[in-house]
This record gives C-alpha cells, sequence and structure tokens, in this order.
C-alpha cells in the first residue's frame, strides 16, 4: 500500500458561510491535485468562532437530506475523489433542537461515512487573557469516532478533545487507528503553550500519527486563532508545519514508521495495565 498523502488545509473563515464554503472547495480541490488521499478542513470552518455565532450558522445534518454544507462537503469530497474531514460545524438536532460542534468525514464518491461530536467542550478561564464557555450554548457528545480508509482506521476528535488522552488510547488500543484527526482552533494564550505539546504528547503515548488542522490567523476577527496546523509521525517528531497563514501543510504518511517504533521503543506492549486498569478515581 502506497503511503497516505494527508492534507491540511489551514482556512481562512470569514462571516460569510458561502464564501468560507467556495473557500475551502478551491483549496480542497487544489490538494487533491497535488495528490491528497486524506484532506482536513479545521474547526467551524463555516463560521466565525465563537458562542455567540453558532446558533445562527448551525444546520441540522441528516443523511436523507443535506443541508448547505453538508451538501458542499460531499461534493468536495466527490470531485476531489479524496477522503475528507470536515472540520467542524454548528449542528442543530432536530429533534431536540440542541446544539453540537461536529465533524463529518465524506468517502472517496461524497458519502457520509462518520460523524463526530466535540465531546470535551471549550470551557476555560484564563484570567485577562481568555474566556471561553462553549458550554453555554453547546451540547457535549457522548461517543467516540473512528472510520475505515484503505489505509486502515483513522481516529477522530475535536480540538479540546486532544488535551485528553484516554481518548486517543482508546482509539489507538480499541480501535487501531493509525492516525489520529483533530480538527480545532487553538487560540493565542493556549497555542503557544500547549498545541504541538499535546499532538507530539498523544502521538508518543500511542505511537500513532497525529494530525491538528486549525485556522488561519485573521486579525479581524474577535478569535485570534493559532493556526500553526500540524502533522506528527509515530515517533513524536513534527513531520510537517506551518505559522499563521492561510496554506495546505502535507505529509506522506507510511505505516511501516508505526512498527517501526512499537519495535525499537515498546512501550505500546509494554504498558502495565495489571496496576492501573482503571484511573478514574
Ligand atoms: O484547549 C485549548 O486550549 C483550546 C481549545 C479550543 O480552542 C477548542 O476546543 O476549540
Amino acid at each position: 500500500m502506497n503511503p497516505l498523502k494527508l492534507a491540511l488545509i489551514q482556512l481562512k473563515v470569514g462571516a460569510n458561510k458561502a464564501a468560507n464554503l467556495s473557500n475551502a472547495k478551491n483549496l480542497v480541490l487544489k490538494a487533491s491535485q497535488n495528490g491528497a488521499n486524506l484532506i482536513v478542513l479545521p474547526e467551524c470552518f463555516n463560521s466565525p468562532y465563537g458562542t455567540q455565532f453558532f446558533d445562527q450558522y448551525a444546520e441540522v445534518i441528516d443523511n436523507s437530506k443535506h443541508s448547505e454544507t453538508i451538501s458542499a462537503l460531499s461534493s468536495m469530497a466527490k470531485e476531489a475523489k479524496a477522503y475528507l474531514i470536515g472540520g467542524s460545524i454548528p449542528e442543530r438536532e432536530a429533534s431536540t433542537g440542541n446544539l453540537f460542534n461536529t465533524s463529518t468525514v465524506y468517502d472517496t464518491r461524497g458519502n457520509l461515512i462518520a460523524k463526530h461530536r466535540k465531546i470535551h467542550l471549550f470551557d476555560i478561564d484564563v484570567p485577562n487573557k481568555i474566556r471561553f464557555i462553549e458550554s453555554e450554548v453547546l451540547s457535549p457528545g457522548n461517543s467516540t469516532t473512528s472510520f475505515d480508509t484503505p489505509w486502515g482506521k483513522i481516529g477522530l476528535a475535536i480540538c479540546y478533545d486532544v488535551r485528553f488522552p484516554e481518548l486517543a488510547m482508546l482509539a489507538a488500543r480499541k480501535d487501531k487507528v493509525k492516525l489520529m484527526v483533530y480538527p480545532g482552533a487553538f487560540n493565542m494564550t493556549t497555542g503557544p503553550l500547549h498545541w504541538e505539546a499535546l499532538l507530539r504528547a498523544r502521538a508518543i503515548d500511542n505511537q500513532i500519527f497525529v494530525a491538528g488542522c486549525g485556522p488561519a490567523q485573521d486579525l479581524s476577527a474577535s478569535y485570534h486563532a493559532w493556526g500553526h496546523s500540524t502533522i506528527v509521525g509515530p515517533d513524536g517528531k513534527v513531520l510537517s508545519s506551518c505559522e499563521f497563514e492561510e496554506t495546505i501543510v502535507y505529509a506522506d504518511l507510511d505505516s511501516k514508521a508505526i512498527d517501526e517504533i512499537r519495535t525499537s521503543i515498546p512501550v505500546y506492549s509494554q504498558r502495565r495495565f495489571d496496576i492501573y486498569p482503571d484511573v478514574s478515581s
């Protein structure tokens, strides 16, 4: 099997949903022309990021009748003939009206094959720096997500979910994912402090590939994103990254690298689950 060519689209997101969708389409097609097999968009890619925007931009995700963004993503994947992780969008659940931060995944024919609702909502308050309380308007998802591709299973979670090592470990050990993808949107306080460290930590913990895809920075927006979309190898090395600008980050992922690191530094098989079966108390 040839390596998986992964492309992270560090998209510049604005207030105009139609413009965000058409900008995303141009870059998705560009990534596919450059040979990408799996293309990723950032968290909240069709709407500005902020609790005040979620209700206005939310869409119902219904497999039988696609909404504006779902229909656009499905066509992009089909036209690109690539797997597509559609970042995330504010989702409105039809039956309850509840809002979620939700990522959708498409196969090369544009079929919607997976959906992840952010499990850990971004609720933080760093005095004089950043206060963001997603749970004021969003409900959390309650399940983990992975999906099959010809390159093996891929795990999916969203942004703040990266801070919780159990989620990636479950995906690596139970679902046997080779790659964990996090559409994200870190900020200018926690981005420089933790973004790369967390992505590398999840890769080192589990000896899998890890990717985090953020939006480009827009200093005229209310939320200043950190950007720095990054792909990390199973040995913890950064394979490819960028800074704040709109761009595409690529890497070729060969699963042989997972076998090599698990053989040379065999922590994957040295775990002592007999002494820490449950650390929840
Ligand atoms: O964990 C962080 O510091 C940032 C998280 C975030 O921006 C998000 O969950 O959208």
